[in-house]
């Protein structure tokens, strides 16, 4: 069964996870990289209902499993494609809410009257970004003591850094103790993962690493 409906042209490649019931045929796209050309199978999760469903639940379990009671704990998530897996999982153990850094500061944040943070991030997908939390969000993280951070996949784990770093500085604005990361749970690791990243790494699959491609 290919959830995607092959409606992705080209080669593909078959992504399988344990405890989900079907293979999920991802296409391989290449992507430019510093002057290189990357090729990578591309798991976009936006507008897929059924998988960031599915996946969403047995990622909930995950952090049911690693982190115990939710009660102390805040979950940061990030657009873009993270972002409807993030509901699934929030959803499924019962959060209210999540924080949420954005990929720009916005008109709605009112930066030049509230705090907003925003810092330098990089991707294996879109390279350079910036990632940006404004009031609400810095407020609900202020509230918890553990944190966990949620993303749909974990490649160069450079969002993650940033994310870890976001969270730094609302503790250091909010005066609070250094943050807590209880760990980073995601659709699917891609590659080796940084021995230097901020918590261990959940995810319930795995992407082939990325190859470059002779020019
Ligand atoms: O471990 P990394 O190398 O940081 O790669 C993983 C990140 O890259 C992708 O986001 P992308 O930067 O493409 O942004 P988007 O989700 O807004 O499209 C993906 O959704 C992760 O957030």
């Amino acid at each position: 069964m290919d959830v995607l409906q092959g409606l992705d042209s080209g080669e593909k490649y078959r992504w399988e996870v344990k405890g989900l019931p079907y293979a999920v045929e991802l296409p391989l796209v290449r992507l430019p990289a510093d002057g290189r050309t990357l090729k990578i199978a591309s798991l976009n999760l936006v507008g897929q209902i059924r998988l960031n469903r599915d996946l969403g639940r047995l990622l909930a379990a995950k952090v049911r499993e690693v982190v115990g009671t939710m009660d102390d704990v805040v979950m940061l998530t990030v657009v873009e494609k993270g972002l409807q897996l993030a509901q699934v999982v929030a959803e499924e153990l019962g959060l209210e809410a999540v924080a949420v850094a954005y990929n720009r500061i916005k008109p709605h944040m009112e930066a030049q009257r509230r705090p907003v943070i925003q810092i330098g991030a990089s991707s294996i997908t879109s390279g350079g970004k910036f990632l940006a939390l404004y009031e609400r969000d810095m407020n609900l993280l202020a509230r918890g003591r553990r944190f966990i951070l949620m993303d749909d996949v974990v490649s160069s784990g450079g969002t993650i850094f940033s994310l870890a770093d976001i969270l730094e500085e609302v503790a250091r604005q909010k005066d609070m103790p250094a943050p807590v990361i209880a760990g980073v749970f995601c659709a699917a690791t891609e590659g080796e993962q940084s021995p230097l990243l901020p918590a261990p790494v959940y995810g319930l699959g795995k992407l082939p690493e990325p190859v470059v491609e002779p020019e």
